[in-house]
């Protein structure tokens, strides 16, 4: 199986999770989006009543496609499930994610979220984070200074960049990925940047997910936290 079959297969396995009734939020990337196909599809064949939270204008406007009731994170009180893919996860739980740029919405609908699942292919997951560059979105004011004060740092930034201009989030936001190699204390890594202004929100998403489907060569593997 190549890696999009992998993705699929958890994207199909992902929403059997998926209750009449509930609150769902839909993450972002190439695997959410065999997710969110074969959601529509389970929505529409089984009549489900359900709501939808997006973390990226992209995801939202696939599920619109699909039929699908979408409102805004603002509209809802909380979200019952939140699936979604990421970059790496390590053993203890812990993720980047960000590689798509939708890293800040995903944060803030995974926090608000009763339950977490997290979606990838058996190559996403490490013993230690880190060798993915840890994507920032960043306020384009200021930034080149964000960025010389990462590189005293040690980070190793790269500003992300398509056809000479910069990618723009959702939130048209800059992204800077920081080339670390490994991540031996994710925690302190993440207060720091945390604390660091002109950083919007990183993508060290730390005990936040719940359960993880990963799509194996020999089928589908859960794990529970
Ligand atoms: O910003 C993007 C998200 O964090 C994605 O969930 C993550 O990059 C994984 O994407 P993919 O499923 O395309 O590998």
């Amino acid at each position: 199986m190549d890696q999009n079959a992998l993705k699929q297969m958890v994207g199909q396995e992902a929403v059997k999770y998926v209750e009449d009734g509930m609150i769902v939020g839909l993450g972002s990337g190439s695997t959410v989006q065999y997710m969110v196909d074969a959601l529509g599809k389970r929505v529409q064949e089984e009549q489900m009543d359900i709501v939808c939270v997006a973390t990226s204008n992209k995801t939202e406007d696939q599920a619109r496609a699909l039929g699908m009731t979408v409102k805004s994170i603002d509209e809802v009180d909380q979200i019952d499930l939140t699936i979604d893919g990421a970059d790496e996860i390590s053993k203890d739980f812990n993720g980047i994610k960000g590689g798509g740029a939708a890293h800040l919405w995903e944060k803030i609908v995974a926090i608000n979220s009763r339950r977490n699942m997290w979606i990838v292919d058996e190559s996403k997951m490490v013993d230690q984070l880190g060798a993915f560059p840890l994507p920032l979105e960043v306020i384009p004011f200021g930034s080149s200074h964000v960025f010389e004060k990462l590189e005293q740092l040690g980070f190793h930034p790269e500003f992300r960049m398509r056809d000479g201009k910069h990618v723009l989030t959702d939130s048209k936001n800059y992204l800077i990925d920081l080339h670390l190699g490994k991540i031996d204390h994710p925690e302190t890594l993440a207060k720091q940047l945390d604390s660091m202004v002109g950083v919007v929100e990183h993508g060290l998403f730390l005990g936040i997910v719940d359960l993880v489907i990963v799509g194996t060569q020999h089928g589908v593997k859960t794990v529970k936290k």
